[in-house]
């Protein structure tokens, strides 16, 4: 028999165990390997060139991180039961299992409308068949649906497992020190009240610098205006490909790539080959279409391929107001003039968005202290550090991309 009680070894917390040969099985189904092959934070690797973890690495620390909390909370005579802590275990495993190539940044490009979240349970529903419905309450307690609702929060709310990685881990790779909160603390120092998560008292501070932590990532990190730019070239590079897919160009890509250029995937018909075909696809059909691409006699294509795989970006400004659509079309008119290229053609290469980020998403859910004689309080009023209460604004910024000198 093979031996299923294999070590990880992690660069952040040093060995994580494989709890049992269910989860073992888990790991090695071929959903979960094609995890090996999605970043983690998209094109963050182009600003940080560390940051070439993927979701498979997140996805076990995740894991890890659950042993670690369900060990705190029985120490601390909170009834977990071994079928419930198994379930904890599948589902902070598989949350993310529904991310496409490139996570975050191609969420809306390769599907239309599908988010990684509902991928994730429609991966989780086909697992469970070919499992024995071993996973039915992971997915109770992934979709949000058990009773026991501290369950749901260590794998979805403003504290959870995924953020507790993810900042920490995210942090590591880039070399943002200033992200890298301190897990195992925080885990240390839950509790359950009421059925609700709950983080003591001592704790407090830990809370604070996750806040903070998760505040700076963000702005810092995630939403860099550089990787910004690239993913939304990223996107548009998919865009272009579906566009002269259905003019009928014949563009060179694999086979799960050309199903998802060729068909409008939606809710409505995202069904089980498409889930088949989506477990095909990851990064790596993405940059070798990209290396293709870059050679096309397309002019949109070739030049957003190109400025991606040799890394000439766009320029990007921030800016605290929207952007007015006559600094838009100043830049797009020279490149009209420039290339001969019609309008339509230009705005690949010429647009503005926004970004927004919220660090304590006070209205979704609370993170509660619980004070020594019994009272729980909200951290922003549990907290002395005046800034909190500015970490549950919606903060948002605009921004403009539109080519350097040349193309
Ligand atoms: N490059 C890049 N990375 C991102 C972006 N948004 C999030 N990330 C990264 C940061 C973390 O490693 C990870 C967080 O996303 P997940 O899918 O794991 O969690 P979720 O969206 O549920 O995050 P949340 O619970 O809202 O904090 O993805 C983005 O716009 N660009």
């Amino acid at each position: 028999m093979q031996n299923k009680l294999k070590i990880f070894n992690d660069p952040i917390y040093g060995f994580i165990t494989i709890p049992n040969s269910l989860i073992f099985d888990l790991i090695e189904h071929k959903y979960f390997q094609r995890l090996r092959r999605i970043s983690q934070m998209g094109m963050s690797y182009l600003v940080y060139p560390g940051a070439h973890h993927t979701r498979f690495h997140h996805a076990l620390g995740c894991m890890h991180l659950m042993q670690k909390a369900v060990n705190v909370l029985r120490f601390k005579g909170i009834d977990i039961s071994a079928d419930e802590e198994q379930a904890l275990y599948m589902a902070i495993l598989l949350h993310d299992i529904g991310h496409g190539p490139f996570s975050h940044a191609m969420e809306h490009s390769i599907v239309n409308g599908v988010s990684h979240e509902e991928i994730s349970l429609l991966f989780m529903e086909q697992l469970n068949k070919d499992f024995n419905l071993s996973l039915t309450l992971a997915i109770q307690i992934f979709k949000g649906e058990h009773p026991r609702k501290f369950l749901c929060q260590l794998i979805s709310g403003q504290l959870d497992m995924d953020r507790a990685d993810y900042l920490k881990r995210d942090s590591f790779y880039t070399g943002v020190a200033e992200g890298n909160i301190n897990s195992e603390r925080l885990i240390t120092m839950l509790n359950v009240v009421d059925n609700e998560l709950v983080v003591e008292e001592k704790g407090i501070y830990s809370v604070e610098k996750f806040l903070v932590a998760r505040r700076l990532m963000y702005w810092q990190v995630y939403l860099h205006k550089t990787s910004l730019a690239a993913e939304q070239l990223l996107i548009r590079v998919l865009k272009r490909a579906k566009e002269l897919t259905s003019l009928g160009v014949d563009l060179k890509a694999s086979a799960a790539l050309q199903f998802f250029l060729k068909q409008e995937i939606t809710s409505e018909n995202f069904n089980r080959e498409t889930l088949d075909v989506f477990a095909r696809l990851d990064d790596y059909d993405i940059i070798a279409a990209m290396k293709e691409w870059q050679f096309h006699e397309d002019f949109v294509l070739k030049n957003l391929c190109d400025m991606l795989i040799n890394r000439d970006l766009l320029k990007v400004k921030l800016k605290n107001k929207k952007i007015k659509k006559e600094k838009l079309q100043v830049h797009a008119q020279k490149l009209m003039e420039t290339y001969g290229i019609s309008n339509e053609e230009a705005n690949y290469f010429v647009f503005t968005g926004e970004i927004s980020n919220q660090a304590y998403q006070i209205k979704k859910q609370h993170i509660n202290i619980l004070y020594k004689n019994g009272k729980i309080q909200d951290i922003i009023k549990a907290s002395d550090q005046l800034n909190l209460k500015a970490l549950s604004k919606t903060v948002t910024k605009y921004y403009i991309c539109y080519p350097k000198e040349k193309l």
